[in-house]
């Protein structure tokens, strides 16, 4: 199963990340639309594409992977499948790729994915962006939760392999709160990312 029914946009933004991070909540802040969110992880199985006729260009809910509950293993993988092959096969047309993380958790997550031979999901999801060329910018959400920010700011660096400290990388690193509509560092990110792709077209989408 691949995803089907993809609009024909030659420029895209697409949010992926482990699931109940806050993408879809990201996703209502960015477009203004309604988009179903929820406490239960495994809300979002389908892309959400929210789009602007006659413009060619739209923001891309991918699902969640990791856990989940309620969801077998072998589904679990066969999402991740498809998000990365979404992601490969649309990757001319991907201007950035959000890889949204929950920056209250993500670190411990990481951490206890480090095994050997592991590579924890998020980690994973970077370095793939940057391996099919699309811009990773990181939206360390709930950081309303986060009382030790730069440090968790930092530390989430270091695991990606960027130098700390992370305000050198604010076009990479964008710690907002979507539930409160706290989004303006992701903005900044966009609109520099757009700016460089010579797509200030594009600027008028992101507030
Ligand atoms: N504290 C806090 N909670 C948030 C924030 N953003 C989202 N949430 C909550 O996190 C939960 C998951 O949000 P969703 O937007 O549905 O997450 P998702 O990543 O789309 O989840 P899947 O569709 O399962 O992949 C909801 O209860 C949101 O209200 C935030 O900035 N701060
Ligand atoms: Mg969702």
């Amino acid at each position: 199963m691949t995803f089907e029914g993809r609009p024909n946009r030659d420029a895209e933004v697409v949010l992926v990340g482990r699931s109940n991070v806050g993408k879809s909540t990201l996703m209502r802040e960015l477009t203004g639309h309604d988009v179903t969110t929820g406490k239960k992880p495994g809300v979002t199985r389908k892309p959400n594409h929210f789009d602007w006729a006659p413009q060619s260009f739209m923001f891309t809910d991918l699902p969640g992977f990791g856990f989940m509950t309620g969801v077998e293993e072998d589904h679990r993988e066969a999402i991740k499948t498809d998000v990365v092959r979404y992601v490969e096969d649309n990757a001319d047309s991907i201007l950035a790729g959000v890889l949204v993380v929950d920056g209250k958790a993500v670190i411990d997550i990481i951490d206890r994915h480090s095994g050997e031979g592991e590579i924890p999901h998020d980690v994973e999801m970077f370095g793939f962006l940057q391996d099919v060329d699309v811009q990773p910018i990181v939206a360390v959400n709930k950081m309303d939760k986060v009382d030790d920010r730069d440090e968790r700011l930092n530390a989430l660096c270091e695991r990606l392999g960027l130098y700390p400290p992370w305000q050198q990388w604010d076009d990479t690193i964008a710690p907002i709160t979507a539930k409160k509509g706290s989004i303006e560092p992701l903005n900044e990110a966009l609109r520099s990312c757009f700016r460089e792709a010579k797509r200030d077209d594009l600027l008028q989408f992101v507030k």
